[in-house]
């Protein structure tokens, strides 16, 4: 998905794959200072992207774009052969020349040190007070659960709650969850816990974190997740039991059951 100052573009596929773009559409939606809006769904999405952009500098107008979600922003680092996808994609973008390039819940500051003028915003940060509020969260009695250190540095600004961390071990290629041990002193038998992090895909991790906060008693557990693919409810998550509800935004996810999907363009400070 792309919109333009708020409007959502229209793209249509010849039969061998290429698009057509409307350029009068883009045309009539232009300003002088301009919001590229991009919800990543595949590659070809990047594609359009360029094409969007290219066009609009034709018009010599400004362009800023928001990243929803940062393709590739998991490929972070590299290890053996694979090739540094994130880097090239962001280098891509950079190509593209952009005001400024504001990104919804970066993986790691990996993807805003190479994204030129770039900053990062945190739904989930800004979602947390919702989310305690919604579940009946209570400070001196409930803990929040980060599943990795990754997860842990991300939201270090979240301060004054009873925190519990996750060891986890994954095994590079196959993507599998080795094991995920749970870290932190509970001083309490029964508590509710909100696992905090930046994006859910296969859910693996979050299954194996409900599992842990559960046999250390958590007679409630919720997911908060800036993104959130659709796999994880093939990978039934919530029939699981494990997981009482989970709260998410629009960046990746349309639809799901059993979520509470919020869009980042209602969370203040995303787009101001
Ligand atoms: O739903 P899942 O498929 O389990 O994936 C979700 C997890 O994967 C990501 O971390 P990752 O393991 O890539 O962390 P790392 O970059 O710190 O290794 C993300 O931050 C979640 O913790």
């Amino acid at each position: 998905m792309i919109a333009l100052n708020g409007v959502r573009l229209t793209f249509k596929t010849f039969p061998n794959g290429e698009t057509l773009v409307d350029g009068g559409e883009i045309k009539g939606l232009a300003r002088e200072n301009n919001l590229l809006d991009f919800k990543y769904g595949n590659d070809g999405d990047l594609i359009k992207l360029m094409f969007v952009k290219k066009h609009l500098d034709e018009m010599q107008s400004k362009v800023s774009l928001l990243v929803r979600y940062m393709p590739y922003s998991r490929m972070d680092r590299t290890e053996g052969d694979s090739v540094f996808t994130l880097k090239h994609t962001a280098s891509f973008l950079n190509g593209l020349g952009f005001e400024e390039i504001t990104v919804v819940e970066p993986h790691s500051d990996v993807t805003t040190a190479l994204l030129d003028r770039s900053k990062a915003e945190y739904p989930t940060s800004l979602l947390l007070a919702r989310v305690m509020e919604e579940t009946g969260f209570d400070a001196s009695r409930d803990f929040l659960f980060f599943p990795d250190a990754g997860a842990q540095k991300r939201y270090s600004k979240v301060k004054g709650f009873k925190q519990l961390v996750g060891f986890k071990s994954r095994d590079f290629e196959t993507g599998e969850i080795r094991s995920l041990e749970l870290v932190g002193n509970i001083d309490t038998t029964e508590f509710k816990a909100i696992i905090v992090d930046d994006l859910c895909s296969y859910g693996g991790t979050f299954l194996r974190s409900a599992e842990r906060l559960r046999e250390a008693g958590a007679s409630e557990v919720y997911l908060l997740v800036g993104h959130c693919e659709d796999a994880v409810f093939k990978g039934d998550m919530l029939g699981s039991g494990l997981v009482d509800k989970v709260f998410t935004t629009d960046t990746i996810l349309d639809a799901a059951q059993g979520t509470e999907r919020i869009r980042i363009t209602e969370i203040g400070g995303i787009l101001s």
